[in-house]
């Protein structure tokens, strides 16, 4: 770093020191470096955490969602847990869930066992104005939509990137469906003579070949033109034959966290829940 850059740097602090540390934190990074990532995550922690503090109570049945941002309110969950004495069970919605609650310490169960649970928390992809959702960038969409359709409250948590008018605003690697590997060419087929767009099989990035989720599938995703109807497109590409899930989440998150860029938290609430 040369002498005019670090006399710079010592300016700038100065100005920035009557700012609380985090913002002060975030405003210097983006400044200097590339921080993109640190404000996502913090944001990421900030919804993870409002939303474990606010809807796990002692003796919850609790569904463990999937992807980054669910890492936090795990972290979050077992703290409660160790300081509260809270008496938690935990049903996980893949793989990597299931190795974050025993990774925690968490108490761990199955649907057969908890087949009703109080809240389920989980990320999104996107999330629009009337908390539809796109879910499965993770692969994850089929056994999360299972846990999420037995909870009673199901609250979603998102960094500020995330939240649109619109699905397709934000999030452009389109709508993942689950198929079964056989049929991978005629429902990518039907896909696009009945909506239009394009659909790609997801590949996997350090095998050859597709991605396999956690329930030895496929995943597709649809990249699509315009905004739809979201509720009938979810219901028609469910009756393709192959299909297993679709990654659209129509009327089931009742509250959805963001973790915003300057550090507060914004909620949004399902009209109809
Ligand atoms: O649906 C998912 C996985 O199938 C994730 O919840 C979604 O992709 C969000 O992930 P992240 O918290 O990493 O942004």
């Amino acid at each position: 770093m040369t002498l005019r850059t670090r006399s710079r740097l010592g300016g700038i602090s100065r100005l920035l020191a009557p700012l609380s540390a985090r913002l002060r934190k975030h405003v210097f990074q983006c400044r200097f470096c590339d921080c993109s990532t640190t404000m996502a995550e913090e944001a990421k922690k900030l919804a993870a955490y409002a939303a474990v503090n606010n809807h796990i109570q002692h003796n919850h049945v609790v569904g463990v969602g999937s992807g980054s941002t669910i890492v936090y309110a795990v972290d979050r969950l077992a703290e409660r847990v160790r300081q509260e004495k809270l008496n938690i069970v935990c049903i996980p919605t893949s793989f990597q869930a299931r190795q974050l609650v025993l990774q925690n310490g968490l108490c761990l169960s199955d649907l057969d066992r908890y087949p009703e649970l109080d809240v389920v928390i989980d990320g999104a992809d996107e999330v629009d104005a009337s908390l539809t959702l796109i879910k499965g960038g993770g692969g994850c969409l089929t056994q999360e939509k299972i846990v999420a359709g037995c909870a009673k409250q199901f609250i979603v948590i998102a960094d500020y990137r995330k939240d649109s008018k619109m699905l397709g605003q934000q999030w452009k690697k389109g709508v993942p469906v689950e198929v079964i590997p056989m049929a991978h060419v005629p429902v990518s087929r039907a896909i696009v003579r009945r909506f239009g767009g394009e659909v790609v099989l997801r590949m996997a990035v350090s095998k050859a070949g597709p991605v396999v989720t956690d329930n030895s599938n496929f995943i597709l995703d649809w990249k699509f033109e315009c905004a739809q109807n979201w509720k009938e497109v979810n219901t028609a590409i469910k009756m393709i034959p192959g299909v297993v899930e679709t990654g659209l989440f129509v009327d089931m998150a009742k509250r959805v966290y963001f973790g915003m860029q300057d550090g507060s938290v914004k909620t949004r609430d399902c009209p109809i829940h």
